[in-house]
């Protein structure tokens, strides 16, 4: 049975990157995705503003909506101070399954927690279920109409804290219009837009940054 596009990254990453080394997995996987075939990981040049404005927070909890192959769950854990962790959420089996392998290949498994499911499904879990308090950190990249409903979402559930930072991929391309609107005419929130561009290519992109007031 041939492979995936998602197998043929891990397996460049395993023959290419070194284990336990996350940095090696991230410019494995960059390698092969701007040399040989094109994916939707945040990239190195939208991953520099990641992982600037994980350092800037310092989260303890960090969640990410959108796992995919696990790039950017790899970027983020690789920053996180010790008893810092992630839970990031990602509905794909397939991807699930590449993502763990990731992790693991990389050493950040201890950091990770990886949620298999849709996140309308998981949010209201995370209190409970995941034992998570607040959040300090909301890395969004999944469908870029599930941005909005998902940031009322995590409202509703009282997972935002006064200075939760939630920071959205791909708000030009593929554009998250509704999420736009949403956090920059709400009083609740401060934004800030960071121009870049896709993953890869030339097309511009752009990250939102909406900090929760309160
Ligand atoms: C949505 C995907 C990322 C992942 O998110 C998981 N997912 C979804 N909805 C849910 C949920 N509700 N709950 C949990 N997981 C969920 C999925 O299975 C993918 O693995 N990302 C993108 O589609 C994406 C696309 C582009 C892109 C840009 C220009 C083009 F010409 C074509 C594509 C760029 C990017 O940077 C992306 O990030
Ligand atoms: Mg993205």
């Amino acid at each position: 049975m041939n492979q995936t596009k998602e197998q043929r990254i891990l397996n460049f990453v395993l023959q290419n990157a070194v284990r336990g080394d996350p940095c090696s997995v991230l410019d494995a996987i960059d390698k092969y995705c701007s040399e040989k075939e094109w994916a939707m990981n945040v990239g190195n040049e939208k991953g520099v503003i990641l992982d600037k404005t994980v350092e800037e927070v310092s989260p303890s909890v960090a969640l990410e909506l959108g796992t995919y192959c696990g790039y950017s769950g790899v970027r983020i854990a690789r920053l996180l101070k010790a008893g810092a962790r992630l839970l990031t959420v990602e509905f794909n089996p397939e991807f699930a399954a590449i993502a763990k392998q990731m992790f693991e290949f990389a050493g950040v498994q201890d950091k990770v927690r990886l949620l298999e499911g849709p996140s309308e499904e998981i949010i209201p879990q995370l209190k409970k279920k995941y034992e998570v308090d607040t959040l300090d950190f909301v890395f969004l990249d999944h469908w870029k109409d599930r941005y909005a409903p998902d940031t009322i979402l995590l409202q509703e559930c009282n997972l935002l804290r006064k200075g939760s930072v939630l920071l959205a991929d791909n708000v030009i391309i593929p554009g998250t219009p509704e999420f736009l609107n949403y956090v920059r005419n709400n009083s609740h929130f401060q934004c800030t837009n960071y121009p870049s561009h896709l993953e890869y290519m030339k097309a511009a992109d752009a990250m939102e940054k909406a900090v929760f007031l309160g």
